[in-house]
């Protein structure tokens, strides 16, 4: 499929309000998710002069203790290097730590490699140091929990939990990290944070990048008496500039989602901080599109792709659900959930398209006639074949939609467009190694595999951006083959009919 293209609803041949009420809601959704969530946060905490740490937010200098190896004595620097009695000593510690550390590797593909064009940096292992700062003495992952993180819908109790990862040293001249991606270390794994120890250097910008926004964090201003710290979801693109003179000292962590039961009471996100989607200004505009009796009267179907990555075919992933989600896509799915309606993610695949199947018909054209002297209510009028499907989910419900048609025999397959994406049923781990026997379509082999739904008619929004690998496959026959799947993720959206969005409304007080 090609990327570039914005997926628009599919128009209709008749000019018509409710026609024109999906392209405001598909506009609206695609403004959500383009500009209001946050996907990056830092701060700033000055260490003081001297005397004890005080009360007033101000951080204590840092001492870093290190030991290369059982024969090496352990090490001792404190952060500022003003903060040392002897400075001659405090230059040497320096020195020694950027002697101690390792080259940093950079994850590519399943390996992990030394590439100093790409990253010029030091490393040490969270075994081979210990440092004197603590995230928790200035609540730290609290700040981050609130834009990361935001508690958007009640009882969902989410919390980070951060496990330190490496010391990093960026030296100038020619210390820089190249634009990368971190790579998740499990399903549960949802950001990065990196916190800057007081230690004077220029350059080393760190810009971290989703969607066409960037963040530039310039810490080289007050990097000799403050430390500074970013954190970021670990799907964002970021990037190191070249430090060009002293050296620039991190502390790297993974931060992870957990979710605190009720009896952990003390892990319990206080009422306060719990945000109300209602809030949110994206959500006073959806609710009065959907009090529009024009816009989807007779109910239907959004499948809106995922703005962030997920690791969605990673073993328990899907108990994650709906914690793990990021950003954008944690506020959408908050907002229809608090509007009642069922918001559900979905493995998202996209048609083979070399497919003989497929070719044959003209890309955007539905069989219309076809499907329509095969329903019950025998029209031949497309709106009422339209209305047709979304009538049907409204009584039933997506799935049901799907069976219905099977139970009769009717092909959704034949009605659907080139382009259709398929829905995976469930969110399931990676397969590996489907075999199939004969000479398969690529879309038998989809089939077989997962099992993909069709549903012609959901009106999809955004761009598949993300993709996971989903199932690995060798298919023997005339021309045996290996390959791999890949799915998209995105947020299934059932929106029901005009008369049963007014009794929600007024039952939920929206
Ligand atoms: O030091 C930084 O600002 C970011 C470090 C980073 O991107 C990494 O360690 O993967
Ligand atoms: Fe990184």
């Amino acid at each position: 499929m090609d990327g570039k293209r914005i997926l628009r609803p599919r128009k209709l041949k008749t000019e018509n309000p409710e026609h024109w009420a999906i392209e405001t809601v598909c506009d609206q959704l695609r403004s959500i998710i383009a500009k209001s969530a946050s996907f990056v946060c830092g701060g700033l905490i000055s260490v003081r002069n001297d005397g004890p740490a005080n009360d007033h937010g101000l951080a204590s200098p840092v001492k870093v203790y290190w030991c290369k190896g059982e024969d090496n004595p352990t090490r001792q620097l404190t952060l500022p290097l003003c903060h040392n009695i002897n400075s001659k000593n405090a230059s040497d510690n320096l020195r020694h730590l950027v002697h101690d550390c390792e080259p940093a590797t950079l994850g590519k593909g399943q390996e992990d490699v030394l590439d100093p064009q790409y990253r010029k940096a030091g490393k040490l292992d969270p075994q081979q140091f210990t440092s004197s700062f603590h995230l928790s003495d200035f609540q730290i992952l609290e700040n981050v929990e609130q834009v990361l993180l935001p508690d958007l819908f009640l009882g969902q109790n989410r919390r980070l939990k951060a496990e330190l990862y490496k010391l990093n040293v960026y030296s100038g001249p020619f210390g820089l990290f190249r634009k990368h991606v971190d790579t998740p270390r499990s399903a549960d794994q949802i950001g990065s944070l990196v916190v800057c120890l007081p230690s004077s250097f220029k350059g080393g910008n760190l810009i971290v990048r989703h969607q066409g926004k960037e963040v530039n964090f310039d810490w080289s201003q007050h990097s000799e008496t403050t430390i500074q710290w970013a954190a970021f979801y670990s799907d964002c693109e970021h990037e190191i500039k070249p430090v060009t003179e002293g050296e620039r000292i991190t502390l790297t962590y993974n931060l992870y989602i957990t979710k605190t039961d009720v009896v952990q009471q003390a892990g319990r996100v206080p009422e306060k901080l719990i945000l109300d989607p209602k809030s949110l200004s994206s959500y006073q505009c959806l609710k009065e599109t959907l009090m529009k009796p024009d816009f989807l009267r007779m109910g239907g179907t959004l499948g809106i792709y995922c703005s962030h990555a997920y690791p969605h075919t990673s073993e328990g992933f899907e108990k994650l659900l709906p914690n793990a989600l990021k950003g954008a896509d944690l506020q959408v799915f908050s907002i229809f959930s608090h509007l009642g309606m069922d918001a559900e993610f979905h493995p998202v695949y996209n048609p083979p398209d070399s497919e003989s199947v497929w070719e044959q018909e003209e890309p955007n054209s539905y069989d219309y006639q076809a499907f329509l002297s095969s329903l019950p209510i025998g029209t031949s009028d497309l709106d009422l074949y339209w209305k047709f499907l979304l009538f049907s989910r409204r009584m039933r419900g997506l799935e049901d939609l799907y069976s219905y048609a099977k139970k009769r025999h009717i092909d959704l397959n034949r009605h659907r467009s080139r382009e259709d994406p398929l829905i995976g049923t469930n969110v399931e781990p990676l397969k590996r190694f489907f075999e199939s026997e004969q000479d398969c379509s690529m879309t038998e082999i989809l089939q077989n595999c997962r099992d993909p739904e069709i549903f012609p008619g959901v009106i999809w929004i955004g761009l598949p951006g993300n993709k996971e690998k989903d199932f690995l496959y060798i298919a023997y026959g005339n021309e045996s083959s290996i390959g791999v799947y890949y799915s998209h993720a995105a947020l299934i959206v059932d929106i029901p009919p005009f008369h049963v969005r007014q009794e929600l409304s007024s039952a939920r007080a929206w």
